[in-house]
C-alpha cells in the first residue's frame, strides 16, 4: 500500500473505556516494563502475583509515510507500583523533530515530557483537555486517578518509536503518591 491508495475509513473508540469494537489493541503488562519503576521489589512482587495489565493502545496498519497520520486511543489503567503511579513506557520519536497531539477523553492523569537538552514538564490530563507534545520531547502518560486514563493521540506515521533511550537512561523525573497526592521527584535511577 502507498500513501496515495489508502482509502477513507472510520473507527470507533468508546469515550469512557477508550476501547474499539472494530480493531485489536496492543497490551502492555507490567513485566514488559522491567527497570522502569523505582521500586524493584514492589515491581517483582506485582509481576509475581498476576502481572497486571498496565496499559493498552491501538496501532493502525497504515503505511509509515510522512503523509499519513497514525491515531488511536491509549488507555492507562489505575494502579501503582510501590508509590509510583501506573504509566506508559514513554518514548522519543525516532524522527526526533516530529510532534504529537493527545486529547483526554476520560479519567485523570498527566503527561510527563522531557527533551535531550534536559527541559522537562508535566501537563495535566483531564477530560476535554488537549496536550501538545512538541518535537524532541519524550512523552509518557501517567494515571493519577481511580478510573482508566483514556487519551486519543495522533502523530505523523513515519515518526517511529525510540524506546532505547528511555530504557537505558530512564526519565529525569518520577511521579509518586505522597500523602495522598501526586508529587514529582528526581528519578534515583536516572543515568
Ligand atoms: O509507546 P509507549 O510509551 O509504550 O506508549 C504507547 C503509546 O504511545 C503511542 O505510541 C503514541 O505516542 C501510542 O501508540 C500509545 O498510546
Ligand atoms: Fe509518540
Amino acid at each position: 500500500m502507498t500513501e496515495t491508495n489508502v482509502k477513507p475509513f472510520n473507527l470507533d473508540f468508546d469515550l469512557v473505556t477508550g476501547l474499539s469494537k472494530s480493531t485489536k489493541s496492543t497490551k502492555r503488562h507490567l513485566s514488559k516494563m522491567k527497570g522502569m519503576y523505582a521500586d524493584d521489589a514492589a515491581f517483582a512482587a506485582a509481576v509475581q502475583s498476576g502481572d497486571p495489565l498496565v496499559y493498552e493502545f491501538y496501532e493502525l496498519d497504515l503505511p509509515e509515510t510522512s503523509g499519513n497520520l497514525l491515531f488511536g486511543t491509549s488507555i492507562v489503567y489505575p494502579g501503582k507500583v510501590g508509590n509510583e503511579y501506573y504509566m506508559t513506557k514513554g518514548h522519543f520519536h525516532t524522527i526526533l523533530e516530529t510532534g504529537e497531539v493527545y486529547y483526554c477523553l476520560s479519567g485523570e492523569g498527566a503527561m510527563l515530557l522531557e527533551n535531550p537538552e534536559g527541559d522537562w514538564d508535566l501537563q495535566r490530563f483531564i477530560p476535554g483537555q488537549a496536550v501538545y507534545v512538541p518535537p524532541r520531547y519524550a512523552h509518557r502518560s501517567i494515571n493519577l486517578g481511580t478510573e482508566p486514563l483514556v487519551t486519543f493521540f495522533t502523530f505523523r506515521a513515519d515518526a517511529g518509536h525510540d524506546y532505547g533511550t528511555i530504557e537505558t537512561k530512564g526519565y529525569r523525573k518520577l511521579v509518586i503518591e505522597k500523602d495522598g497526592k501526586p508529587e514529582i521527584i528526581d528519578n534515583p535511577k536516572w543515568k
